[in-house]
């Protein structure tokens, strides 16, 4: 039974665990997927590969209200595909043979493991591995709806969808989250008659709700945007293509046509999969695990030493940039047993890559309002992108800024960008929240360039009704 300083199940974020200060320390890394996990395979990474090519597919309906005629000749689907998986398998190819071959203290098991004790692991060939201190890294994977039909080839995930083969002429999306919207952008952006069909009226559920619905606004102009039915079955039509099946809310039947379907309805955690049970982890409502503010795994309500998570497999975010920020934190509190450092989540922003693109930070409008102490004023505004220099250049009319703040301390308490380079202008918010810069030294405290993008951001801080101290920038 071999046994290891750590054992870490989970090659994604759990990877950057293995640093220079396991050297001479024996690491054991388990993977039963792909070396690199959902970010570099099949997540954020190649998603955005296709978001930017799509981004310039798309150009010549934004030209054309500038006065600059442009034309799309083709997409060529199989170039960019392979140009993406190219970079993207070699990488991984590239981790993988450094871990497996080129360190003698990292032993590389690529097969599934479950645990039979808190730090005991079996591998799916039977090696048992025990260990010092070990990580769940082990990540999320796509839900399917429990309906007919998923199994059929024209039916895909995130997971499938960007190595098929060719550009399909329809897509079905079925979903109103993040993956959804960004795949139906990538399509839609390509020529592709994309339909994305919703359960609920909401698109992107948790984020405020004026940006959402300025969100589907957008969308509808670009891809057709079906709401209040619920996935079926997929049917074959024995002639390549299938038929999404939904029902609406009288249970009548709505088919769409497709050649593809894309299920974008969810991410749950791999849990399930790890003997979580035997292991004796306290799991939360939501699969994923239990711990404390150290990232410990919790067994009865307890932590337990030398047992840590990170990324999906414990986080309710279900981000990268999350993912990475809790490997630091379990990085070094494998390696000071004695000084352990706690995770912060504060000011976590997200960005959704579609088309418009979305970033936000913080309480919605909603939140912040009903979870206000009683007697605390919130504000907010909305500014638009078309109301600066830069917006007027693009002739913008989609873009906005909302801000929601509080106004006796100028607290600023969300932020939610719709456009344009959302994912860029957010940052100086999410910096503001973290270091909790008032509004108004945000605002009148630093120079902003003229006229960059950014003076939308700007103009929204400026127009928040908080109160401004006597001696505030001017
Ligand atoms: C399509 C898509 C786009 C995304 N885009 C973004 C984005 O733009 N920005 C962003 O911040 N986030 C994005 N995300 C989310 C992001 O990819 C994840 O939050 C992140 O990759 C999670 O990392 P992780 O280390 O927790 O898990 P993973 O990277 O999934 O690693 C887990 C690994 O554990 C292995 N494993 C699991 N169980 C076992 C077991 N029992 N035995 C052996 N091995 C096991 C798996 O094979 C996998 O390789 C996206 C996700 C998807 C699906
Ligand atoms: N840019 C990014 O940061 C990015 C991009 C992609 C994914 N991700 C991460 O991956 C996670 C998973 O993404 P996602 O879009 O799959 O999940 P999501 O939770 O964002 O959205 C799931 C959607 O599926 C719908 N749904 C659920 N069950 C359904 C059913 N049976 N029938 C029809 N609709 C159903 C829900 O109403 C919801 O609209 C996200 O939470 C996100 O954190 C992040």
């Amino acid at each position: 039974m071999p046994h290891y300083d750590l054992a870490i199940i989970g090659s994604g974020s759990g990877n950057s665990l293995i640093t220079p200060f396991w050297d001479g320390r024996k690491v054991a890394l388990v993977d039963g997927g792909v070396f690199g996990g959902t970010c570099l395979n099949v997540g954020c990474i190649p998603t955005k590969m296709f978001v930017y090519p799509t981004s310039l597919a798309a150009a010549p309906r934004e030209a054309g209200r500038l006065g600059v005629d442009l034309a799309l000749d083709k997409v060529h689907w199989n170039g960019i595909r392979d140009r993406i998986f190219g970079r993207i398998d070699a990488i991984s190819e590239s981790g993988r043979r450094y871990r497996a071959e080129e360190l003698d203290h990292v032993d590389l098991y690529q097969e599934h493991a479950r645990f039979t004790g808190p730090r005991t692991l079996r591998t799916a060939s039977g090696v048992e591995i025990t260990a010092d201190q070990v990580v769940v890294a082990a990540g999320s994977r796509p839900v399917l709806p429990d309906v007919p039909g998923m199994g059929l080839p024209q039916v895909h995930t995130s997971d499938t969808v960007m190595r098929i083969d060719g550009l399909p002429s329809r897509v079905v999306v079925v979903g109103g989250g993040y993956i959804a919207a960004e795949f139906a952008a990538i399509f839609a952006g390509f020529g592709v008659r994309v339909t994305q069909v919703n359960r609920t009226d909401r698109l992107l559920r948790g984020h405020d709700a004026e940006i959402a619905g300025r969100f589907a606004a957008a969308a509808a102009a670009r891809w057709t945007l079906r709401s209040g039915l619920a996935l079926h079955s997929v049917e074959d039509n024995g002639d390549g293509s299938v038929d999404a099946v939904f029902t609406d809310d009288d249970g009548g039947k709505v088919r769409v046509p497709a050649d593809v379907v894309l299920v974008a309805t969810g991410r749950t955690p791999n849990t399930d999969r790890l003997g979580a049970d035997a292991a004796g982890f306290d799991l939360d409502e939501d699969g994923t695990l239990a711990a404390d503010g150290y990232l410990r795994v919790l067994s009865g309500g307890k932590p337990l030493d030398g047992v840590f998570a990170l990324g999906d497999a414990v986080n309710r975010y279900q981000l990268k940039h999350v993912a990475n920020r809790e490997a630091r934190v379990v990085a070094h509190n494998l390696e000071h047993p004695g000084r352990l450092r706690s995770i912060d989540y504060t000011a976590v922003p997200s960005a959704v890559f579609s088309s418009p693109q979305i970033a936000s930070v913080g309480l919605t409008e909603d939140q912040a309002r009903s979870t206000a102490a009683p007697g605390t004023d919130i504000v907010s505004v909305v500014q638009e992108y078309g109301s600066t220099a830069y917006g007027w250049a693009m002739e913008d009319d989609e873009g906005v800024v909302k801000l929601v703040a509080e106004r006796s301390t100028g607290r600023l308490l969300g932020a939610h960008i719709l456009g344009q380079e959302a994912s860029n202008l957010i940052q100086p918010l999410v910096q503001a929240m973290y270091l909790e810069t008032p509004v108004h030294q945000l605002a009148r405290g630093p120079y902003w360039i003229h006229p960059a993008l950014m003076e939308v951001v700007e103009n929204a801080l400026l127009a928040l009704d908080v109160d401004v101290p006597e001696d505030a920038p001017l």
